[in-house]
Formats: structure tokens, C-alpha cells, sequence
């Protein structure tokens, strides 16, 4: 198997992307998309996105985590995407659509910052006395102190299993201090912390709102991976118009060849 890839990072979440819309790898195993991902026998990523044609946007985002899995939306991969599709010359930098498993998402980008829709969220629930919600993945949220200090992996691994099981769902634990977002992010399907994640980041602010301890509806959002920003309208009980806004930027391009 043979083939070129270019590698992106969004806030440190990164992604081998290939330009699928010719075909060829539709027939990939989940053990060689997860050789693929391997951050010492493969290119090494977050995950892998295959960029398609699609009869009802400017391209199509298929999305798998390193595990090799196909999985829900991942928001940093629609940002690295959207960067990917415009240096292949789809779209326009001011308005460029794409369809992901969650449906149609619109961005913008400008100097290296991409703006993407993110669907409505009208449900935030209870969950063991921390929120969850779903922004295109499963989100549980919870309030720490000192979140630089806190042990994501092993809390996140410990509430992915026992309260989510088999399906599992990803742990963010957020810190807020008047005026940025503190999010740390256990990933499903990667099973260990991210630098960031974007629909991670996105259920962090809206579940910061929700939860009354701010209500501000532009959020400033620091990850390990870098700086982001969530903004969204609350009308009618839900909240609409939802954006995460952030640098996505090209690493390197290769061919893989096994
Ligand atoms: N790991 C997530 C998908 C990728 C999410 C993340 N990379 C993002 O930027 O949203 C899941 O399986 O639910």
C-alpha cells in the first residue's frame, strides 16, 4: 500500500489527512490506520482523515482515532481539514462547507485561524455529579482545582470505563479563573490525554455556562496544545450558533509505504 499524506496540528491535536477523493484506501484495517497513527512504528497522530468528495458540501471528513477505529465528530480534525481542503484548492477561504458523521458544518479561516461551526447542543445532563453532553462526541465535563496538577490519564481512563463503559465517552477536566478555560482532555479512542480537543473544548464551554459559573457566551480556552476560543447563543434552552475558533497549521507531507 502506497500513498502521500500530509500531517496537521490543531492545538497540538494532530492528524494524518489524505486526499481520498480518487479512492484507494476505503479497504484499510482498523490494526493498519492504527500502524498508521503509532508514534513510534507509523507517521505517529491523534488520528486519520480521508477527505472526500461529497454531493452536498465542498468536501467530505471521515474520521478515525488512532486505535484505528472510525469514530464522531472531532473538531480539531474539521479545523486541520478545512486548512488541508483549501491548499487543495476546494472551497473559498471565506466560506467552505463539509460534511462530517454528525452532518453539515460551515468554516472560515483567515491567517492560519480557522472559525467552524459546531452543531446545536439542547441537552446537557447530569453525570455523577459532573455534566455530559454531546457536541458531535460524547463529553463528560468535570470542575477540578489545580487542573495542571491533576492526573488526567488516570482519572479519565478510570471515568471513560466505570461510568461509560464499552461505548466510553471523553473526560475533560476544566478549571475556570474568571477569564480563561483551563481544559485538560482524556480522548476516547486515543485512551490518554490530548493536547487539546475540540469538540472537547466546545462541551467545556458550554458545560462552564450551563452550570451558571459564568455566563458569558465568548469563551478563552487554554489547552496544553495552545489557545482556542468557543462562542455561542443560549435562546430557547439550548444553545445555537456555536463556533470553535482556533490556529490549525501544516507539519509535514511524506508517502507511506508499506
Ligand atoms: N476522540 C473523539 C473524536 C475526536 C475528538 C477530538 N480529537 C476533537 O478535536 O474533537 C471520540 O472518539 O469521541
Amino acid at each position: 500500500m502506497k500513498f502521500s499524506f500530509h500531517k496537521y496540528q490543531g492545538t497540538g491535536n494532530d492528524f494524518v489527512m489524505v486526499d481520498h477523493r480518487e479512492g484507494g484506501l476505503s479497504h484499510l484495517s482498523q490494526e493498519q490506520i492504527a500502524l498508521i497513527c503509532h508514534r513510534r512504528f507509523g507517521i505517529g497522530a491523534d488520528g486519520f482523515i480521508l477527505i472526500e468528495d461529497d454531493p452536498n458540501a465542498d468536501f467530505k471528513m471521515v474520521y478515525y482515532n488512532s486505535d484505528g477505529r472510525e469514530s464522531t465528530m472531532c473538531g480539531n480534525g474539521g479545523r486541520c481539514s478545512v486548512r488541508f481542503a483549501r491548499y487543495l484548492g476546494i472551497g473559498k477561504d471565506e466560506h467552505i462547507t463539509f460534511t462530517a458523521i454528525d452532518g453539515l458544518h460551515e468554516a472560515s479561516v483567515a491567517d492560519g485561524i480557522v472559525s467552524l461551526g459546531m452543531n446545536d447542543v439542547r441537552e446537557i445532563r447530569d453525570s455523577n455529579g459532573d455534566w455530559f453532553l454531546d457536541t458531535g462526541s460524547p463529553h463528560h465535563v468535570c470542575f477540578v482545582e489545580n487542573v495542571e496538577d491533576f492526573p488526567v490519564d488516570k482519572e479519565g481512563r478510570r471515568i471513560r470505563n466505570e461510568v461509560y463503559g464499552v461505548e466510553g465517552s471523553n473526560v475533560n477536566f476544566i478549571e475556570w479563573d474568571s477569564e480563561t478555560l483551563h481544559v485538560r482532555t482524556y480522548e476516547r479512542g486515543v485512551e490518554g490525554e490530548t493536547y487539546s480537543c475540540g469538540t472537547g473544548v466546545t462541551a467545556s464551554a458550554l458545560a462552564l455556562h450551563h452550570s451558571g459559573v459564568s455566563n458569558a457566551q465568548n469563551i478563552q480556552i487554554k489547552t496544553p496544545g495552545g489557545n482556542l476560543s468557543v462562542s455561542f447563543t443560549f435562546e430557547n434552552n439550548a444553545y445555537h450558533h456555536v463556533k470553535l475558533v482556533g490556529p490549525a497549521q501544516f507539519v509535514f507531507a511524506g508517502v507511506w509505504e508499506r
